[in-house]
C-alpha cells in the first residue's frame, strides 16, 4: 500500500533509534531518500507525498538489512568520498571519511610536482573503489593515475567510478599482486593498504568484519606486510623527486616510519585524522 514519505521517514528513524543505531536520523534519511528516489527537501516540503508499493517494499527490505547489522552504504551500494559518488561492490572496501585525510596530505605534494613539471603521475596501490586516486584526479586536471588491485571486481568498480565521475580518460587500472606487475615511474605513490594484523581481523566490529572484504583488511601477521612491500619497491617506482603517501593504523606511525627509513626514505610530513589519531605519513627518498 502506498504510504506518505514523512511517515516512512519517521518510522524508519524510530526503528533505528530503538535498535540503538548511533546515527539513526542520518541513516534513516539516507535509506529513505535512496529507496524512494526523493531528496532531503521533499520530506520537509511535502511529507504527504505518497510513495508507491514497490518503493515501500524495497525500503522495508533495506531497513531489515540495516537492523540485521549491514552498514547503510553497503545497502545502498554507494558512498560519497571527497565530493565524489563512488559505487561499492562485494570486493571493495567501503571508503572511510578518515581516508580523505590522506588525500589532503598528498595534495600539496602533487600540486608542487605539477608546478615543477606540468603534470603528476600517480600510482594508487590497493585502489579498491579508486577512492584516493579519483579524489586526487578530481581536483588535479593535469594529473593521471594508475589504480592497482589484486581484485578484478574492485578494478571494474574503480573503472566505473572513474567514468561516472568524469576522470575516465586520465585513469587506468592494472591487476597485480601489489606492485609486482607495475612498470614505469611515478611522481606520487599513494596507498591505503590492508593494515590489520591477521589475528585482529576476527575482533573487528561486526560491521567491518562481515561486510568489508578480508583481502582489504588483512595486513599479515603484524599488519605491516604491505608497507614493507611498498618501501622495498618504492625506489624502483618513483621519479627522482617522487613522494610516497600512506594511510596507517592509529598505532603504526613509528613502525611504518622505521620500515621506510631502513629503506632510505625520510618521513617529511604526517597528519592526524578527525578523531586525533595518527592517520597518514609522507616519505621522500633521502
Ligand atoms: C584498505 S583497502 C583500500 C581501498 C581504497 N584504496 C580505499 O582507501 O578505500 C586495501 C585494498 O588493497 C587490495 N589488496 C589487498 N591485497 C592486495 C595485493 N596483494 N595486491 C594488490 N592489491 C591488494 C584490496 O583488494 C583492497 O582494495
Amino acid at each position: 500500500m502506498a504510504e506518505p514519505l514523512g511517515a516512512l521517514l519517521a518510522a524508519t528513524r524510530q526503528a533505528f533509534q530503538q535498535a540503538g543505531i548511533a546515527e539513526a536520523a542520518l541513516e534513516a534519511r539516507i535509506l529513505v531518500e535512496h529507496f524512494t528516489g526523493t531528496e532531503r527537501k521533499d520530506a520537509i516540503v511535502n511529507p504527504d507525498r505518497l510513495i508507491g508499493d514497490a518503493e515501500v517494499a524495497a525500503l522495508r527490505a533495506a531497513v531489515a538489512r540495516r537492523l540485521a547489522g549491514e552498514p547503510v552504504f553497503r545497502i545502498i551500494g554507494e558512498r560519497e568520498f571527497y565530493g565524489l559518488r563512488l559505487r561499492l561492490s562485494p570486493e571493495t572496501l567501503d571508503p572511510r571519511p578518515d581516508t580523505e585525510t590522506l588525500v589532503d596530505l598528498a595534495l600539496p605534494h602533487a600540486r608542487a610536482c605539477i608546478a615543477r613539471t606540468g603534470s603528476c603521475r600517480i600510482l594508487d596501490l590497493g585502489t579498491g573503489t579508486g577512492a584516493i586516486a579519483l579524489a586526487l584526479l578530481s581536483v588535479l586536471p593535469e594529473a593521471t593515475a594508475l589504480g592497482v588491485d589484486i581484485s578484478a571486481d574492485a578494478l571494474a568498480t574503480a573503472r566505473a567510478n572513474a567514468d561516472i565521475n568524469g576522470c575516465g580518460a586520465r585513469f587506468s587500472t592494472l591487476q597485480s599482486d601489489w606492485s609486482k606487475a607495475v612498470e614505469g615511474k611515478f611522481d606520487l605513490l599513494v596507498s591505503n593498504p590492508p593494515y590489520i594484523p591477521t589475528n585482529d581481523v576476527q575482533s573487528l566490529d561486526r560491521s567491518v568484519r562481515e561486510f568489508d572484504p578480508r583481502c582489504a583488511l588483512d595486513g599479515g601477521q603484524d599488519g605491516l606486510e604491505f608497507y614493507r612491500l611498498t618501501a622495498d619497491d618504492g625506489p624502483r617506482l618513483l621519479n627522482r623527486e617522487g613522494v610516497i603517501a600512506v594511510e596507517i593504523g592509529f598505532d603504526q606511525k613509528q613502525s611504518v616510519a622505521d620500515i621506510f627509513s631502513a629503506r632510505g626514505f625520510v618521513l617529511t610530513d604526517s597528519v592526524r585524522d578527525l578523531g586525533g589519531r595518527d592517520r597518514a605519513l609522507v616519505f621522500h627518498l633521502a
